[in-house]
């Protein structure tokens, strides 16, 4: 019986991106500065799956509080990206074999950065009397700038990041959270053309600013990946499952998804993930994303927050290891970096880590990798599948 098993630490870069300065994001480096800021960081099962030793190879040096010969278990890699952009969309695409090489639409980081025809048809369309920001900024930010004016006025926030993304902030109680997804989908349709990755409902509660807290209601609005991911491969030549636990479906536009279990907060998202894993049958992906690591720490630049979320989710990986089967391939990455020490609120360009464990994995260092696409490879090999146009299989 053949199964794997993929964690996305969503946003957990190990810094060494050769083309990071492209970015403004030369330096940057998740793992490596929450490292270096914390007075311990405790994460032995990383460890010897290969987490400090995929770090020092990705970026020349060993993050701090790491030993250089721990005890390892696992096999470990760093992957470069070959996506255009550092976003979700792309970093996840990339890893099932469909890296995006094209540009996606971007919208400028200036004061009305949403162009007026598109706000205008917006507004026709939906009923909707205006709306507030239409500008760049942190999530949270928005919120406290705007979110007392969105409940007086009942206009809609709309804002932006260095992402592909066109994002709706809304009041889950005083706006509605069905008026929020149907207004996500109409701005979904008027955005054909403009090649943008995601519209994002951002739906939240509270009464006043700083008080206000967004709900595990969010939902993602994606475009189809341009040609068949792993995903997909699975499910049509092999009549396999894909499990997506969290976010996942939502990133993949539910294509190449047998089932969609949603989760809120790292301890859910691995309960959920422990769940699926022991009843998953043959032929099955269980792909869990933990967005909480670049959503709750990354893009608030909480450096702590992040530490204390890698260590919970380092005690609890025993319990997923335990449960792993002969013949189980278990894969730990990322889908970008966001170094919470770096300036503003966006993503960093880095290498990922690829951490694999399974009887077939040999204890060693897996090597650098070219492209995020030979993950997807590699388990089209696993899985018998035929081959990804992209990437080449790690093992
Ligand atoms: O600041 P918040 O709303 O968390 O937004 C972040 O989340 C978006 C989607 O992952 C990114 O584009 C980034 O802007
Ligand atoms: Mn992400
Ligand atoms: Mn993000």
């Amino acid at each position: 019986m053949k199964r794997v098993l993929i964690m996305m630490l969503d946003s957990f870069g190990i810094g060494g991106a050769e083309d990071a300065e492209k970015f403004g994001d030369k330096g940057s480096n998740t793992l490596g500065h929450i490292a270096e800021r914390q007075a311990s960081l405790n994460l032995p099962h990383l460890e010897s799956l290969g987490l400090g030793l995929a770090a020092k190879e990705s970026c020349g040096e060993l993050p701090k509080h790491f030993k250089n010969q721990p005890h390892l278990i696992g096999g470990y890699a760093f992957a470069r990206e070959i996506s255009s952009g550092k976003d979700t969309t792309s970093g996840h695409w990339e890893i099932a074999g469909v890296p995006v090489l094209f540009d996606w639409g971007l919208f400028p980081d200036k004061q009305n950065s949403f162009p007026k025809p598109l706000l205008d048809r917006i507004v026709a369309k939906s009923g909707i009397k205006g709306y507030l920001g239409n500008c760049h900024s942190s999530g949270t930010v928005i919120l406290d700038q705007l979110g007392e004016e969105h409940m007086k006025t009942g206009l809609p926030i709309f804002y932006t990041s260095a992402d592909s993304v066109f994002q709706i902030a809304a009041h889950e109680e005083t706006f509605g959270l069905n008026n929020l997804y149907e207004l996500c989908e109409i701005v979904r349709a008027e955005l054909e053309g403009y090649n943008i990755g995601r519209v994002i409902a951002r739906p939240f509660i509270g009464d006043k600013a700083g008080e206000f807290k967004r709900t595990g209601n969010r939902r993602d609005y994606s475009v189809e990946p341009p040609a068949k991911t792993v995903l997909q491969k699975l499910i049509e030549e092999k009549d396999g499952t894909v499990v997506s636990v969290g976010k996942i479906a939502d990133i993949y536009a539910h294509t190449g998804i047998s089932k969609t279990v949603k989760a809120t907060g790292l301890e859910e998202l691995f309960d959920k993930t422990l769940e699926e894993v022991k009843s998953a049958g043959d032929n099955t992906i269980v792909f869990t994303n933990f967005v909480n690591f670049d959503a709750d720490f990354g893009h608030r630049r909480d450096v702590a927050g992040y530490a204390k979320g890698l260590e919970y989710f380092d005690r609890r990986l025993p319990e997923l290891l335990q449960l792993m089967q002969t013949d189980d391939l278990l894969i730990i990455t990322a889908d970008h970096g966001c170094d919470p020490t770096w300036t503003g609120s966006d993503h960093t360009r880095e290498h990922i880590p690829v951490l694999m464990y399974g009887t077939q994995v040999p204890t060693k260092f897996l090597g650098g990798r070219d492209t995020f696409a030979d993950i997807g490879q590699t388990i089209a090999k696993y899985l018998a599948l035929s081959p990804m146009e992209y990437g080449t299989p790690i093992i």
